[in-house]
């Protein structure tokens, strides 16, 4: 029988000349452990599940995977795949249950971070569907490169030409929405953007998923290209690939139930299967007659290629296995917090410009608050009764509530208006930015002031713009001091809603969750600030809210600027009536502007510690 290194298929390209550091993969003995909380009977052992109330994920996994090769690793559904490829790139997160054995190496040396030397490729492309793929390499340059400007831009093109990409490079990215780029090339994209910083290390899960089987073989030939020409590590998962594709690979592994049952070079398992005594239809491959097999076995337990006979026969090979380098150098890809604040904050601009859905719902949605509520209550101001004469209590209790009313809805909307498109774009671009900073394409910090200090200029003068206009509609006291602390009011509420909106979008850990409920926490803010529930009937541990509800304090701030210091005198008596004993407010004109801004300060910096949160919660 022929040896295993027969069957590698010597690259046909010639390496280039290789300025990157190799990269040799290796990991023993991993095992990786659930234990289930749900039951505390008697454990009952099954030799290949574990205990009952354990469930072992991987269960003594050892491979490797080499520079210039392509290694795929495949399975059944629930295998292990995804899990080994999150302990190799570093990317698990073991919830408080999980024990994690075992040793895994980069050139003989153990390594805490893998983006020192690795790049990850997530199944999902998820990228900005407003910028080009050009604009999109170029930016992963821009926070990836310390290099000069024209450097970076060489490198784009590079990728671009390496990635075949230069049919749609000025095309956009595109969604749902706006028509862009082929599912191929949106991977391609993905996969440039990881590559454009020169990892020796490429990990990808699934990358061919989504795919048609022409295109996944093109993205497929070209990863083998890279990994030949530049001498590459590429380990990725991949169900059922093509027999073209599966040509490409140099290694193969094969996890069943967490355990390795192949490993080796593709070319061998033929032979492999003989000497299993698994017959190949002669119609089918290999790789096609050990998942038949698998299947078949699940029902009838006749298993030809079992972890039993991978270690007569395969794993000495493995163990054997010892890097001929010894250690690497970290790759350093962080640019400055300035320079990551100044691409960020462009990117964001192009997407506001680029997004006609965002534009035209904030153009849309004030301009038709601004016509409803003029038109409900225009000139409601001008209602004011004398406070020289006596006048009758449901004149004045008309008024009264008209202002409130007023008042209500105009706070109200500047919530909305801000929290609305945050509510629909965030969780999209959540999972982008989660994404990005899983790949430590940046710091948490700057992505997070760069969003509030492009969202903040831009709440600001669209609230200004329709605080003022609703002011006149309102017919409210034409007095500049009035009108100015009217406007700083309404641009408070209006920032609350906005980091609201953050706040909620980062409170949960799936982004559709957090749309839903974002508005339903608005509901307890509006119960519990007082106007609505009398508050000594609330529980005690649910009555705080009161004090950080906008609504509390824009009702009596924008009422005030209106009716501080007025008393009114009540027939028939004369007896005076001030409307805040009337309201039941005393908190203050300028009180309740200063609360407001801190209110709206406090959710942006809750919005900011909840996102460094999130990101320690999620991989994406
Ligand atoms: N935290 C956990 N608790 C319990 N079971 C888990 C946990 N994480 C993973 N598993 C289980 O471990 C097994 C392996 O999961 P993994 O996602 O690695 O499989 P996979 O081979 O990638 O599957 P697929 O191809 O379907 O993505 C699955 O049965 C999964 O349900």
């Amino acid at each position: 029988m022929q040896s295993q290194d027969e069957y590698i298929s010597l690259p046909k390209v010639k390496p280039n000349k290789i300025d990157n550091q190799e990269i040799d993969l290796h990991w023993k003995n991993l095992t990786v452990t659930v234990r289930m909380e749900q039951s505390k009977r008697p454990k009952v052992t099954d030799p290949l599940l574990g205990s009952i109330d354990e469930k072992i994920i991987l269960n003594d996994v050892s491979g490797y995977a080499k520079a210039g090769q392509m290694t795929a690793i495949m399975g059944p559904s629930g295998a292990g795949k995804t899990t080994l490829v999150a302990l190799l790139s570093k990317r698990y997160k073991p919830g408080p249950n999980t024990t994690i054995s075992g040793e895994i190496l980069a050139n003989n040396s153990k390594y805490k971070r893998f983006n020192d030397f690795g790049a990850f490729v997530i199944q999902d492309d998820l990228l900005m569907a407003t910028l080009t793929v050009k604009e999109t390499l170029m930016f992963a340059a821009n926070m990836r490169l310390k290099d000069d400007l024209a450097q970076r831009m060489s490198r784009v093109d590079q990728i671009i030409k390496d990635l075949n990409l230069r049919g749609c490079q000025n095309t956009l990215v595109g969604d749902n929405i706006i028509k862009g780029i082929s599912g191929g090339e949106k991977k391609r994209t993905s996969i440039g953007m990881e590559l454009i910083s020169d990892p020796p290390v490429l990990i990808l899960d699934e990358p061919t998923s989504g795919l048609d089987s022409f295109t996944a073989f093109i993205c497929m030939n070209i990863l083998k290209k890279i990994t030949i020409n530049q001498k590459r590590t590429v380990i990725f998962t991949i169900h059922q690939p093509s027999i073209d594709i599966c040509q490409l690979f140099d290694r193969m592994i094969i996890l069943n139930n967490g355990q390795t049952i192949y490993q080796g070079n593709y070319g061998f398992l033929l032979d492999y299967c003989k000497q299993v005594n698994l017959n190949v239809d002669i119609h089918s491959t290999p790789l096609d007659s050990i998942m038949n097999n698998l299947n078949e076995a699940f029902n009838q337990g006749d298993n030809k290629v079992t972890h039993s006979n991978y270690k007569i026969y395969l794993e000495e090979d493995v163990l054997k296995f010892h890097s001929q380098y010894q250690g690497f150098d970290k790759r350093r890809t962080q640019t400055s917090f300035c320079q990551e604040m100044n691409f960020l904050m462009k990117r964001q601009f192009i997407n506001y410009v680029r997004s006609p859905n965002l534009l035209r719902s904030k153009i849309f949605g004030s301009v038709f608050m601004l016509l409803f509520l003029g038109w409900l209550f225009w000139q409601v101001g001008k209602d004011q009764p004398p406070q020289d004469e006596n006048v009758s209590i449901d004149d004045l209790s008309k008024y009264l509530n008209n202002m409130r009313g007023a008042c209500f809805v105009c706070g109200t909307s500047a919530i909305f208006s801000a929290l609305g498109p945050l509510l629909m774009l965030f969780p999209i671009e959540r999972n982008i930015f989660l994404k990005e900073e899983n790949s430590k394409m940046y710091r948490v910090s700057s992505y997070f002031l760069s969003k509030v200090l492009l969202e903040v200029p831009m709440n600001v003068f669209i609230q200004i713009l329709f605080s003022i206009a609703l002011y006149a509609a309102f017919g409210f006291i034409w007095e500049l001091e009035n009108l100015i602390l009217f406007t700083v009011i309404s641009v408070s509420v209006s920032l609350s809603g906005n980091g609201l909106g953050i706040f909620t979008g980062c409170l949960f850990k799936d982004a559709k969750q957090s749309a839903s409920l974002g508005p339903i926490l608005l509901i307890p803010l509006q119960v519990f600030s007082g106007q609505y529930a009398n508050l000594a009937s609330i529980p005690k541990f649910i009555s705080w809210v009161q004090y950080i509800s906008p609504f509390k304090y824009f009702l009596e701030g924008f009422g005030r600027t209106q009716l501080n210091d007025a008393i009114f005198h009540l027939d028939p008596t004369g007896v005076e009536l001030s409307p805040w004993n009337y309201y039941g407010m005393h908190f203050g004109m300028w009180n309740c502007a200063i609360v407001l801004i801190s209110i709206a300060v406090m959710f942006h910096v809750f919005g900011g510690i909840f996102l460094k949160l999130l990101v320690n919660k999620i991989n994406v």
